[in-house]
């Protein structure tokens, strides 16, 4: 990737639209736009251009362009915006004669990270914006752009500062205590690198929500078989996901919906039901249902009301475990199982769906709602915190002020990492890896 090169790349949708928005950035843009459009338009001004091949001077489009000279770009660089019309031909024709004209097509991610080397975001920032494109909810689209609106970006901006004044005080007594007396600069820096790792440390106490925001919640309905599961699922689904039979052990494989649980993603699976059985693809199943179990953020323990709780699914309960008591249409539930109040439900008739549906809101957005804080999102994040927190505990316990500013020095090369301020190569590859082209 070189910022010398001019590239170009179909922001919006690929397929027939009515406009396709191409975008163009970098050093020769302003020669490109004048040699397709014949002169410039006015910046951050819509001018309606004819736009024609610059060798065959064939008629390409009459499109809208925007002109964005350096730094007022997204890029930070002199960009343009082409709005076309959105025919395949048209878009072939104009990256035809954009190409004749020494541009070149981007790679992923390559406008945002030009953004980035040229300072008008920080890593966290840019990862944002590649979360608000991938965003499926609310809640999703809002911590998204939270982030991308630089909230994670202030907050260890500001750590990194305090951190930076902590080792300039560090190196200062370093420089003018006398041999081997530790003075009131050493405890005062000790003190302050005792606080930030707190801090941090709290951040990081989040349970994971920004992540589990990011990346959704795993639910999964367990039970016995014919208690309901795939009924249930169904049921929340509003669709005929998994097949439901009067037959003992019908579902076999896990069976997954996706669902919107107040603003949080879920991917809700269905289980085969628990029970001993001489059938190696029903064991086989069974071993799936309780591995989900295991691996689920939110389980769901689903008990039919006309029978007695089973003892495997009794097995499996945990605090925060949804109970539910499902065919109340058939009995009364019970008041309560395995020491928990069940939820009643008909996944028949429909009694008691939207009671479970507000619950499971509330459990999913306890576990992975918006905080009134920004969190954190990625696991990136996570490693680079953690490590910048034992850095400043390492800091506390050095013997000599020469290893605290040593340990000092290591935490500000973690949060650097974590805002892209240093060491960046590798981490530009993988945050920028998995970016959209035209973004
Ligand atoms: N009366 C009544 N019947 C129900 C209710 N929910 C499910 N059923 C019936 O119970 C039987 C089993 O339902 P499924 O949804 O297949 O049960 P399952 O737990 O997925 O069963 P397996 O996949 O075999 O473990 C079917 O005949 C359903 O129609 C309910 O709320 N009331
Ligand atoms: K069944
Ligand atoms: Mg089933």
């Amino acid at each position: 990737m070189r910022l010398s090169d001019t590239i170009f790349a179909l922001a919006s949708g690929a397929g027939r639209a009515a406009i396709s928005l191409l975008r163009l950035s970098g050093p020769d843009s302003a020669l490109v736009l004048t040699r397709l459009a014949g002169r410039l338009p006015r910046p951050r001004q819509a001018s309606l251009r004819r736009l024609r091949h610059p060798e065959t001077g064939e008629l390409l489009d009459e499109a809208l362009l925007l002109w964005f000279p350096a730094p007022r770009s997204y890029t930070g660089e002199d960009s343009a915006e082409l709005h076309l019309h959105g025919g395949r031909a048209v878009l072939e024709g104009v990256s035809a004669a954009l190409l004749a004209c020494g541009a070149r097509p981007a790679e992923p991610g390559e406008f945002t990270r030009r953004a980035f080397l040229n300072g008008r975001l920080d890593l966290t920032a840019a990862e944002g914006i590649a979360d608000l494109i991938d965003a499926e909810t609310a809640a999703q689209r809002r911590q998204a752009l939270r982030q991308a609106g630089g909230a994670l970006a202030a907050r260890y901006a500001g750590w990194g500062e305090r951190l930076t004044r902590l080792l300039a005080h560090q190196e200062a007594s370093i420089e003018f205590a006398e041999d081997g007396i530790p003075n009131d600069l050493d405890d005062e820096v000790r003190q302050g690198a005792a606080t930030l790792a707190a801090e941090i440390a709290a951040h990081l106490a989040d349970g994971g929500r920004g992540e589990r925001l990011r990346e959704g919640l795993w639910a999964a309905i367990i039970g016995a078989p014919n208690a309901g599961k795939s009924s249930l699922l169904n049921a929340l689904a509003g669709r005929e996901a998994a097949i439901v039979s009067a037959r003992a052990g019908t579902t076999r494989d896990v069976v997954e919906v996706r669902l919107d649980l107040g603003g949080v993603p879920v991917l809700l699976a269905d289980t085969a039901g628990l029970r001993d059985t001489p059938d190696e693809i029903e064991a086989e199943g069974v071993r799936r249902a309780r591995r989900r179990a295991e691996e689920a953020d939110l389980v769901i323990a689903l008990f039919a009301a006309d029978a007695a709780p089973d003892a495997e699914t009794l097995a499996l309960l945990r605090p925060g475990t949804v109970v539910v008591a499902n065919k109340v249409d058939l009995a009364a539930p019970p008041a309560s199982i395995g020491g928990i109040a069940p939820i009643a439900l008909s996944a028949r008739d429909g009694t008691g769906l939207d009671a479970l549906r507000s619950l499971l809101e509330r459990e999913a957005q306890s576990r992975a709602g918006l905080s009134e804080e920004a969190s954190l999102t990625r696991p990136r994040h996570r490693a680079a915190l953690g490590e910048a927190v034992d850095w400043l505990e390492e800091a506390q316990r050095a013997p000599l002020p020469e290893l605290a500013a040593e340990s000092l020095r290591a935490a500000l090369r973690s949060l650097g990492r974590l805002t892209g301020r240093v060491g960046v190569e590798q981490v530009l590859d993988v945050v920028f890896g998995d970016f959209c082209i035209g973004k």
